[in-house]
């Protein structure tokens, strides 16, 4: 594969790929969960199968004359009109299909169903499990450890919670990062090292900002990291970015972020967890902690083509944490790079430093050795989209200043 601007565009038409498999499996199963979720009246089963059908055998049609955003899109989806939802970007048509899946659902228009998360019931059946209630009493065993464990255990648990699996836990694999040194360890690159150097405590005043990725079980542990770095005066402020539409399922928006800090808040019994949500609680009202759902999260495009304002909010911060694995793909671009890559030089246009946080769930990757790649084709394993590996890379643009 190769190393350069050359690296092909993800599409979707290769069948048996990954990109292939999301846009003809698991989309259609999107829609039926959807469907199987709420009690969808005839409009809505009509705009869904129409949806289903277009999407599986027909061509990309535009947004309706009266979409408040068909401008915006007109103009992001220029040249991918009347062609084969296969045949263009992968990035450009699984974000297009989350917009006309809300669309179809009657998420925009003025109506009963206006605002209603079509993803709203599966946030909430995860927030209450009994496992976030076991995940969250863990906090207290952590609470009495040294701040030299509490910070990577907690840094783990966002890390780990990309898989959807909190890693509070001292005894779970979750609450350790590789040095690299073992040849089957699951954390593929850790520049955790130099993550924690960028937010030394009681150092200057750093500004953190953290783009989120899922709501719920990923969420909590980021809110609980949040805290940490507000709590051991690593950080002076966190800006925390969400999406401003429910969007690829799980991704969190500003009620998901209401939702887990009530989570935490509430607690029973009220121990570490409420505690950390009351903290949170007062970050918000003292402006330590601030949310922003900036339009572009819900772009379809990579982060190198983000907004002037975007760019220089990213400009303030100590560092920036990207969460998941398509900020990851929209970080790098969504391309089949050689992993030997550079992580550097492809987030070099970043404006300032930015660490990656994400579980492998797609074919995009760069920044490992080769030895590190070696091993991992040596196994035979799906390990680039099995959500079993993980990394931690840090870049950017002062990186190479
Ligand atoms: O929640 P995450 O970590 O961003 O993962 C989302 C990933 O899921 C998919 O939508 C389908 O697997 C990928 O295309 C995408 O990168």
């Amino acid at each position: 594969m190769p190393a350069s601007e050359d690296a092909p565009v993800i599409l979707s038409n290769e069948p048996g790929s990954f990109a292939w498999g999301v846009l003809a499996k698991r989309h259609p199963a999107l829609i039926e969960q959807v469907r199987e979720a709420f009690p969808c009246g005839p409009a809505q089963h009509a705009a869904l199968d129409a949806l289903l059908e277009e999407t599986t055998h027909g061509v990309i049609q535009p947004l309706a004359a009266d979409a408040h955003d068909r401008e915006r899109w007109a103009a992001w989806g220029q040249g991918h009109f009347g062609r084969s939802w296969f045949d263009v970007p992968f990035l450009w048509a699984e974000s297009y299909f989350y917009r006309r899946l809300l669309g179809a659902f009657g998420y925009f228009e003025p109506g009963p169903w206006q605002g209603v998360d079509p993803f709203g019931s599966f946030k909430a059946a995860e927030l209450r499990s009994a496992t976030v209630d076991d995940e969250l009493a863990a906090l207290d065993d952590l609470a009495g450890r040294p701040a030299d464990v509490q910070g990577p255990t907690l840094l783990a648990a966002a890390l780990w919670g990309n898989r959807a699996d909190l890693g509070f836990r001292l005894d779970s694999g979750g609450a350790q990062l590789s040095t690299g040194a073992e040849a089957d360890s699951p954390v593929v690159a850790d520049d955790s090292a130099e993550l924690w150097s960028l937010l030394p405590p009681g150092g200057a005043a750093a500004t953190v900002h953290l783009v989120a990725d899922n709501a719920g079980r990923e969420l909590i542990p980021d809110l609980v990291l949040i805290d940490h770095l507000l709590h051991a005066g690593r950080a002076a402020d966190v800006v925390l970015h969400v999406k401003p539409y429910p969007y690829y399922v799980s991704d969190a928006t500003m009620a998901d972020v209401i939702d887990s800090m009530r989570r935490l808040a509430q607690a029973r019994p009220p121990g570490r967890a409420a505690q950390i949500g009351r903290r949170l609680w007062g970050a918000m009202a003292d402006g330590r902690l601030a949310v922003r759902a900036h339009e572009f999260f819900c772009a379809p495009f990579p982060y190198d083509a983000m907004p002037a304002d975007l760019r220089e909010e990213f400009a303030g911060a100590t560092v920036t944490v990207v969460k998941g694995d398509l900020n990851y793909r929209r970080l790098v671009g969504d391309r089949l790079w050689d992993p030997t890559t550079s992580f550097n030089e492809r987030t070099a246009y970043f404006p300032g430093r930015v660490a990656a946080l994400r579980t492998l769930k797609s074919d995009v990757i760069t920044g490992l050795e080769q030895d590190t790649v070696d091993v991992l084709e040596a196994t035979g394993q799906a390990w680039r989209t099995s959500g079993t590996h993980a990394l931690i890379q840090v870049g950017g643009r002062a990186k190479n200043a």
